[in-house]
């Protein structure tokens, strides 16, 4: 298991480092109009999943739609502490 931060410094070394196999270095290849179309089919995954496939599905959408915006952070070059500051 890992946290909210592990995983965006998980995402932000591969997307550094560029290791073979990489899904994030895949990604972020594909730039931010892919990434944002992934957003938002995730978040309509998440929608779906919460009204109709019960808390296991949510949950499991929710982690996939983080995962893509964290990607989409590294692609923008944001960092955690820009999210904080409007928490
Ligand atoms: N948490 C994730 C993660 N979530 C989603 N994805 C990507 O999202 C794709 C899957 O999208 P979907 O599940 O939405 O595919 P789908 O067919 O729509 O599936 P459903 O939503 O219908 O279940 C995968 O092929 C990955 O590209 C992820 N890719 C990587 N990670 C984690 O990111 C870290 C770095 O991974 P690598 O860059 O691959 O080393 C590791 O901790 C990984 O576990």
């Amino acid at each position: 298991m890992k946290s909210f931060e592990q995983l965006f410094a998980e995402i932000s070394e591969k997307a550094a480092n560029r290791p073979a196999g990489s899904e994030t270095v895949k990604w972020i290849d594909a730039g931010t109009h892919t990434i944002g179309k992934k957003i938002v089919e995730e978040a309509a995954e998440v929608w779906m999943a919460a009204e109709h496939e019960g808390k296991e599905r949510t949950a499991e959408e929710i982690s996939q739609l983080i995962y893509h915006l964290q990607v989409l952070m590294v692609n923008q070059g944001l960092t955690l502490e820009d999210l904080e500051k409007n928490f």
